[in-house]
């Protein structure tokens, strides 16, 4: 690895971006902006993929479970998303980089002319040295019987996302060091797994979901991301979001960092 990566995608997922007591993790998101606009800074092109609306929206609401009503969940992420771009745009500006907001479904990635649209929305903000953070668009995405805008997770979308722009490195911070060969949250002697060159079976057997308060997906939906981004012919890095100048090091071509996914 190293300086041949110049187009990154970062994903950040909700469990690095909210404390298990619900409260906004402003440290991690700090460090984030600092992170990335030094890149930016660097001369990489940097794409953030964040989730965290719902979870941001039951901070600023004082709530600690997000409902399970479609409706309400849509109605937060709605709340969230707004208070999320404050907090990102307000930090990176204090790293004098600029950041444009970008929310997607499904569909819009799916159908030629609304994907080169969005691709040349990315290029551009790229070509400007603007940070696009993209989301998915929550209170529009719905699975109904002939239409299907939902991504199944952001870890899917960062992968879409990543295909699509031909980016060098997808890197997925979460809240756990790296892919391990069964859950470390429930077996204390979990074995992380450096690096992956080919899907097999026994992997995906080891991948389970989520066993925190505020993640979806769990290790199965970053697997799914992988996979894409292996069949891809591309790379991607899982690693622990918690101080996210980690990416400095996995650039750095350090390979003791995380979990590597490709050839
Ligand atoms: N094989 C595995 N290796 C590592 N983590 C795993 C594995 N299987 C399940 N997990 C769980 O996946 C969680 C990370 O996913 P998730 O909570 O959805 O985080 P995020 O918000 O970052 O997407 C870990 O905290 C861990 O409990
Ligand atoms: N779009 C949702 C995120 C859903 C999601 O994939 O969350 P996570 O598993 O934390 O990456 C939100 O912003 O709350």
């Amino acid at each position: 690895m190293g300086k041949q990566h110049q187009r990154i995608v970062v994903k950040v997922g909700t469990s690095s971006l909210i404390y298990p007591n619900g409260q906004v993790n402003l440290r991690t998101i700090d460090r984030l902006a600092y992170t990335l606009a030094t890149l930016n800074h660097q001369g990489y092109e940097m794409v953030l993929v964040s989730s965290g609306a719902i979870g941001v929206s039951l901070a600023s609401l004082g709530l600690t479970k997000r409902s399970a009503e479609i409706a309400q969940q849509q109605a937060l992420a709605a709340i969230g998303q707004t208070e999320l771009m404050r907090i990102y745009s307000q930090r990176f500006l204090d790293y004098q980089t600029k950041v444009g907001q970008i929310l997607l479904t499904r569909d819009v990635l799916d159908y030629p002319v609304s994907r080169q649209h969005i691709l040349n929305t990315i290029e551009t903000l790229l070509g400007d040295a603007v940070v696009p953070i993209i989301n998915e668009n929550d209170p529009v995405s719905v699975d109904e019987l002939d239409h299907h805008t939902t991504f199944s997770d952001n870890d899917e979308l960062s992968a879409q996302v990543a295909t699509k722009i031909k980016a060098d490195l997808l890197i997925v911070l979460s809240d756990i060091d790296a892919f391990y060969d069964r859950d470390p949250h429930k077996f204390t002697d979990a074995h992380p797994i450096r690096h992956v060159s080919e899907m097999t079976p026994e992997l995906e057997q080891a991948a389970s979901g989520s066993s925190t308060q505020f993640g979806t997906g769990g290790m199965v939906t970053k697997l799914r991301a992988a996979a894409t981004i292996m069949q891809a012919n591309q790379h991607m890095v899982l690693c622990n979001g918690r101080d996210p100048k980690i990416i400095f090091q996995i650039l750095d071509g350090n390979e003791e960092v995380g979990t590597r996914f490709g050839k």
